[in-house]
Parts: structure tokens; sequence; C-alpha cells
């Protein structure tokens, strides 16, 4: 195990006091570090899972203590997602309602977009936004699993985005890059570059952020500020900043066992910072976590941004984007008319478009997103071939969500594990066409059937093991 820097030492006996620091640094040093794993609510079957559910986590829904691995099925179908069990706790605080407009706007890679677009429950609007586009590519993949139909994936800068997005979202949720302390027993190289001066390069950093997000909150929204560090100066001392700079108030959020109270003489000995949390190692819940809820003030306070205006909306406005014609339909609908389709998607003739002969359901209108980086806008149908329609992978993970007929189920790990890996299949079935494909219940893929009875595979080559 890497040595604690002698500064990080220095400080936290200063904060701390001689007693309090040992225990923390002896929490660091025990390797105890505790996996939990979310079950997904939006899908069928989800408590149908190979895992023990005996070590349920207190404060979360469908949430258990355990580990699973990349290449589960659960974790394949979307069934599941890996968390720290403390990094469930910001997206719970942010109390999601069905038909809200929500913004994730350090996204990658996912673990609370997932959960805030299962509280949506399919109503309202989850933008998942992501600085960095290696990153954000792992969101995209993260949530085209989750399979929910009301997501925006975008690859952006905070700066970029609040111009799109004025005065628009009920909820926000920075979950702030930062120095990482709480890291520090998961992934020990993370003391490597720690120092007080990155400390404050990141606090720096935050605030910019935050000066983005508070453009695109409505006013009275309520936001969610968290990070992986004990530093009063990320923690805190920015909650401090926010309620000085932008007249945001701090809200109670519920303090579960295990969970301790912010610190108030670490900032401005506001007392309401009580109100925040912090997860040190010592607590037994899981790795370091700090989380507060805050609310914005009514629109005279909060200050007048320049709203973008709005241009007359003509098909999509999206110049490529246009809607489906009867012929495109019929094709369409030959292939998804098998399916039980998820309520947001019946009336998809309605409300489809076609880019580029890419089939989408948008969830914000294209006009919006004009000039953003945008890996998905709601959910791709598929596209449109020469005479034909072939259903695309977003899709076979959204009607994951509902019981289906028009399935194959795979017989065995081996036959599993061959299809992850790109292959063709040998199946017995009275099914022709398109197929969905599941493993243990666990829908995860397209595949289609021929006369030979032959499953060929539609699963993604990007994401083929
Ligand atoms: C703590 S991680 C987010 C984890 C994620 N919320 C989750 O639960 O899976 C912070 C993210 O902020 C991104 N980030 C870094 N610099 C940023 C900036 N200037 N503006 C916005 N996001 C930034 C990082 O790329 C990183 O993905």
């Amino acid at each position: 195990m890497s040595q604690l820097p002698e500064e990080f030492v220095s400080k936290y006996q200063s904060l701390l006091g001689e007693k309090e620091s040992q225990i923390f640094f002896n929490a660091i040093k025990n390797d105890n570090t505790k996996k939990g794993f979310r079950l997904n609510s939006l899908k069928n079957n989800f408590q149908q899972v190979s895992y023990s559910l005996d070590k349920p986590i207190s404060f979360a829904d469908n949430a258990y203590y355990g580990i699973v691995s990349g290449r589960d099925i659960e974790w394949v179908s979307g069934t599941v997602y890996s968390q720290d069990p403390s990094a469930m706790y910001p997206a719970i605080i942010a109390d999601i309602q069905p038909g809200e407009r929500v913004l994730d706007l350090c996204a990658a890679p996912g673990g609370k977009s997932t959960a805030l677009a299962e509280k949506l429950a399919g109503e309202g609007i989850l933008v998942a936004n992501e600085i960095s586009s290696v990153r954000a590519k792992i969101l995209r993949e993260n949530l085209e699993r989750w399979g929910a139909t009301n997501v925006v994936i975008t690859n952006e800068s905070p700066e970029k985005l609040a111009t799109k997005f004025v005065n628009y979202f009920d909820k926000i949720v920075i979950d702030a890059p930062c120095s990482g302390e709480g890291m520090f027993r998961k992934d020990p190289d993370a003391m490597e570059y720690w120092s007080q001066d990155y400390v404050i390069k990141c606090q720096i950093r935050q605030k910019e952020i935050i000066s983005q997000a508070v453009k695109m909150i409505k006013p009275g929204g309520k936001l969610v500020y968290s990070t992986c560090t004990y530093a009063p100066e990320e923690d805190e001392q920015i909650v401090s900043w926010l309620v000085d700079k932008y007249n945001f108030r701090i809200l109670p959020v519920k303090h579960y066992q295990g969970m301790s109270s912010g610190r108030p003489e670490w900032a401005d000995n506001n007392e309401q910072l009580k109100e925040t949390i912090r997860l040190w190692f010592q607590d037994g819940v899981g790795e370091g976590q700090f989380a507060a809820l805050v609310q914005a003030p009514d629109t005279a306070e909060l200050g007048t941004f320049n709203k973008s205006k709005k241009k007359k909306r003509k098909n999509n406005s999206n110049t490529n984007a246009q809607r489906l014609d009867k012929k495109q339909q019929q094709l369409i609908d030959k292939v998804i008319d098998k399916f039980n389709l998820p309520t947001q998607l019946v009336d998809w003739p309605k409300l489809a478009f076609n880019s580029n002969n890419h089939v989408y359901l948008p969830v914000v209108e294209d006009s919006r997103l004009q000039g953003l980086h945008v890996l998905n806008n709601g959910v791709e149908l598929g596209i449109l071939k020469k005479n034909r329609f072939e259903p695309g992978h977003q899709l076979a993970e959204v009607l994951g969500q509902n019981h289906q007929k028009q399935v194959v189920e795979l017989q065995s790990e081996d036959s599993y594990q061959r299809f992850l890996h790109g292959e063709t299949i040998s199946i017995t079935t009275d099914l022709i066409g398109f197929v969905l494909v599941s493993y243990q219940g666990h829908i995860f893929s397209f595949g289609k059937v021929g006369g030979d009875k032959m499953l060929k595979n539609f699963y993604p080559k990007g994401l083929r093991k």
C-alpha cells in the first residue's frame, strides 16, 4: 500500500485531532472496501438474479452489498449496476419524481445517471452529460444497457450546455471531478497525484462547473452536489460559496446509520452545513463521499440569463430529420409488431424521425440540441436499409422492460459466451425473423433466425467479448 502523503496526514491531524485522525488513517489502510450493486427496476425479471440478496443497503431501493462481474448476464442485460454503496446516496437525495427534467452534468460512467433514469420511470427527461469523449462512450454503453427511453446523452463542456438549457432543469446533479481522497482505499494510486495544490485546483474547477449549472436550473429547482473527497475546500466550502454567491438554500437530507454530518467549522460556521453528508471510511458504509442538497432561489434572486431565441419548429428542426412516410412505417412495423412495446414507444409512428435512415424517438427536440455533440436522443429504433428495417441494439435493451414472446433463450453458458463473442448459434425454435435473445431470463440482444434454424448474431461488434 502506498504511503499517505505527509501533507495529507498533517492536514487531517489538524482538522480531526489526534484520535479521530488515527481512526481515519487506519480505516484507509485496512482493506475494508465494500462493494455493492443495484438492480434495475425498469427491467422485467430484475429480481431474478444469481447474486445473494441477503445484505440490502439500508438507504437504497433494490441495492445490496456484493460483487458483480462485467461478463454476468445480469450486467450485460442491464439488470444490475456495480457501484460503491456510498456513491449511491447522491442520486437518492435528488428525490427524482417521474416527469421532471433532470441534468447529470458530470455523468460518466453512469452510476448516478442509471439511478436517476430509473426514478424517472420513463416520464420526463434525463440529460446525461460527460465532458470526456472517451468516458462519454462508456456512459452511453451503460445507459443503453439500462434500457431507459427518455435519456439524452451529450459530450459537452458545462459552458456549452448552459447556452442551450437556460433555466430548464428541475433537478441537477453535479458529481464533481475532485481530488479523490475517498478513493484512497479502493485505488491507492490516487495518493500519488494528491497535493494541497491539486485540492485547490479541483475547487476552482468545481466552482466553474457550478457557475454553469446555476444558469441551467429552474428558479426553485434543486441541485445535488457531491464529491468522493474529504477535502473541506471541495465539500463544505463549495456549498458555502454556493449559498453566498448564488443565494442557494441548504436543504435537510436524511442521515441514515453510518452517515456523518458536514462540518460547519471547516467552512464559514453556517450550522446548516450539518445537513450535508459525509461518509467516512470508518463509518462502514462504503468508500468516501460527500453529498449536499441545495435549492435555487426564485427568479428574481437567481438572475436573468440570455434565453436562446427559439426557432420555429419545422419537422424536427434538425435539417436532416424527417417524419416517416407510409412505406417506411410499414417496413418498421413488420419487425416491431411482434414485440410488446413499453408505453412510451407505442405511438412510435407519430413520434419517430428518420435522420440519415436512423429511426429514433427523440426526447428533446433536436432544435434545442443543435450545435451540441449528442450521442443519443431518446430511443433509436433501428436503421432503414434498402426495403428492410434492422432493429437497433438500444431497442433490444428497452424491450427488456417488458415480458416478450418473440424470444430465443440460450440454453447453456457455452452458447451465451459464444453469442457474446459474436458467433452464430444453432438453436431449436419455431420462431423466425428478428427475435430477442435472452439468457437466464434476461434479454440482452437482437438475433435473427433463418430457415436453417441458425441464430444470426446482432450483438454489436463494439460490445463483443
Ligand atoms: C466523479 S466523476 C463522475 C462519476 C459519475 N457521476 C458516476 O456516478 O458514475 C466526475 C466526472 O466529471 C468529469 N469532468 C472532468 N472535468 C470536468 C469539467 N470541467 N466539467 C464537467 N465535467 C468534468 C470527468 O470526466 C468525470 O467523468
